[in-house]
């Protein structure tokens, strides 16, 4: 809006990160060789925009740095869609959301806004009102500044604008992103929107420091918050768990309109996920992941779910989040156990779809495997880690948008979780998830090595990259027949006949259906070493 301070802030960012900036103002009034005032009294308003629009689309495709745009260039659907093109080229369209009364007061200090002439306030109001919903949708970065100083807000848009994202849509998905980046749990207010009361941030005791923030970040907002401490890691993927959050629900008033925000690792994210989809048959979620497990994986997708006796995530249902905000600065509290565990849903992206994540992986592996949360975001291994959350991401927003609910396609995210999931039964889950996964991919591969798919080289390689990591590839605390047991109890499998997902070849997987009963065996036996 006029008065918000684009070209100030712009000017700002543009110098902080060192790039050029320029103005569509100052290049329209360069071309057209006067004031704007003076065009808009000659020409008219239309005339000024078609000239605006077409110096906008040039200057997108052409110019690299920070471009300011005037309050209403964006209200021209040609520009509208010049900028979704820009969106979809990685670009980054920030509005500027200022408090009005601020806005207003600046706008009229300069005068010469044509806009305005007569009841300035009354004109600032009828065109805020106008176009902040289409500043809304046009923007895929939105930064309130109310009440900050223009270097304050700069560095709050150099943040947002150096986040890393990744969009989630797809049939029977109300689109949604992954924000990766320092600081973007504060986009929380924005993911949740305007028509949310009351917020239930559910999580666990050891990420306090994090759920602290979300909260404070909540309530400056003005939702009320009511936090929910659940237990940690699997022991709060329960059914007894799951009804006291229903009963503090009901207790506290929660309606359809309400909010559920999941901020912790993969196990607080699918509780939360699973309270969110099941209170009142579905309310708004967002989830805050805070493990690199969590990040890559759990928190996006829509898998909700807790465990019951007969195995894991056997309870749960497909309810997308409204957003996913993977704040960056959480990793520097993250154990290096944790987050080496994570690097095995990682592993498994790069088999089943991206080499890129193989290739990183092999070149960063001993600075990944001694990974220290304290030092972590001033290391060089930031990038890497983003880089890596990224891809990975890519990976699984692949598979969910053509595939929610998991008829074909998505089974293939599940590569190593047949045996990964009967190791954590069998472990009581005193073992990671992202480790038993490690071994499961190992085991998936000996199983397409035994039908004749892969050679043994890329058996051998599974092998070593995981060794390298520090994650483990065997296991030999259970019997077969428990296993076996186990395994007919996954969700791939149909009737009393196992499914599988196995490769052909690096980021080629492929369905086996019912394969031969000693080929299963014989592939346990290899991992047993
Ligand atoms: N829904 C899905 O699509 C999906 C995908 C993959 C995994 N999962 C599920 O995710 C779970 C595994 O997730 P996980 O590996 O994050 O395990 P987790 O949730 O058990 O977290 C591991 C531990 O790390 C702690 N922790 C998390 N973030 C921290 C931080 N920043 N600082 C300090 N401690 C932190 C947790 O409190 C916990 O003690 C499993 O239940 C798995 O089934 C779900
Ligand atoms: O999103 C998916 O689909 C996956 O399979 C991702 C897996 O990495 C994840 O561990 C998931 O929770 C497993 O789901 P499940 O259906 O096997 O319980």
């Amino acid at each position: 809006m006029m008065g918000a301070g684009k070209t100030r802030v712009g000017k700002e960012v543009a110098h902080i990160m060192d790039l050029p900036f320029a103005d569509a103002d100052v290049e329209i009034q360069h071309d057209i060789g006067m004031g704007i005032p003076e065009f808009f009294e000659r020409e008219g308003e239309p005339a000024f925009r078609k000239v605006e629009a077409d110096l906008i689309a040039d200057m997108l495709e052409d110019f690299d740095g920070i471009f300011s745009l005037g309050g209403g260039a964006p209200m021209t659907p040609s520009t509208q869609c010049a900028l979704a093109e820009y969106i979809d080229r990685g670009g980054r369209v920030v509005y500027l959301d200022a408090d009005p009364a601020e806005a207003m007061e600046r706008a009229n200090r300069g005068g010469g806004r044509p806009m305005l002439n007569g009841d300035a306030d009354a004109r600032w109001k009828k065109l805020y009102k106008e176009r902040d919903p289409v500043f809304r949708r046009v923007a895929n970065v939105r930064v309130r500044t109310r009440g900050q100083t223009p270097q304050m807000a700069a560095r709050k848009v150099m943040d947002m604008i150096r986040e890393r994202m990744v969009h989630v849509t797809g049939s029977g998905i109300e689109p949604y992103d992954v924000r990766i980046g320092e600081g973007t749990m504060n986009h929380l207010p924005d993911v949740l929107g305007e028509g949310v009361a009351r917020v239930a941030l559910i999580h666990t005791q050891p990420v306090q420091r994090h759920s602290d923030h979300a909260r404070t970040l909540l309530r400056q907002a003005g939702y009320t918050v009511s936090d929910i401490v659940v237990p940690d890691a699997e022991a709060g993927k329960t059914v007894d768990v799951a009804n006291g959050v229903w009963r503090r629900l009901g207790d506290e008033g929660f309606t359809r309109s309400d909010a559920i925000v999941g901020l912790g690792g993969g196990a607080a994210t699918d509780l939360a996920g699973f309270i969110a989809a099941t209170w009142m048959r579905g309310i708004r979620y967002v989830n805050c992941p805070t493990s690199l497990l969590a990040m890559v994986d759990a928190s996006t997708g829509g898998k909700t779910g807790i465990n019951t006796e007969a195995g894991k995530n056997l309870v749960g249902s497909f309810y997308t989040p409204a957003g996913v905000l993977a704040d960056m600065r959480t990793l520097a509290t993250l154990p290096n156990d944790i987050f080496i565990e994570g690097l095995g849903e990682v592993a498994k992206s790069g088999f089943i779809m991206d080499p890129e994540i193989l290739r990183i992986l092999e070149d960063h592996a001993s600075e990944l495997r001694s990974f220290d949360g304290a030092m972590f975001l001033d290391s060089g291994l930031k990038d890497v880690v983003a880089e890596l959350i990224e891809h990975t991401v890519g990976v699984k927003a692949y598979h969910v948008s053509a595939d929610l609910k998991e008829a074909g396609l998505r089974e293939f995210l599940n590569y190593g979780h047949t045996l990964g999931h009967a190791i954590e039964k069998l472990e009581h889950f005193r073992w990671r998830h992202g480790n038993a996964v490690a071994v499961g991919c190992v085991y998936a591969a000996e199983l397409s090595h035994l039908l004749g798919y892969i050679d043994q080289d890329l058996v051998d390689y599974h092998r070593s990259l995981l060794d390298s990591l520090g994650l483990p590839t065997s296991w030999n605390n259970g019997s077969w027949s428990d296993v076996l047991a186990l395994m007919h109890r996954d969700k791939k499998a149909r009737g009393n006949k196992l499914r599988f997902v196995v490769l052909e070849s690096v980021g080629h997987p492929i369905h086996l259906e019912d394969p031969p009963a000693d080929a299963v065996e014989e592939a346990f036996r290899r991992i047993q070493q």
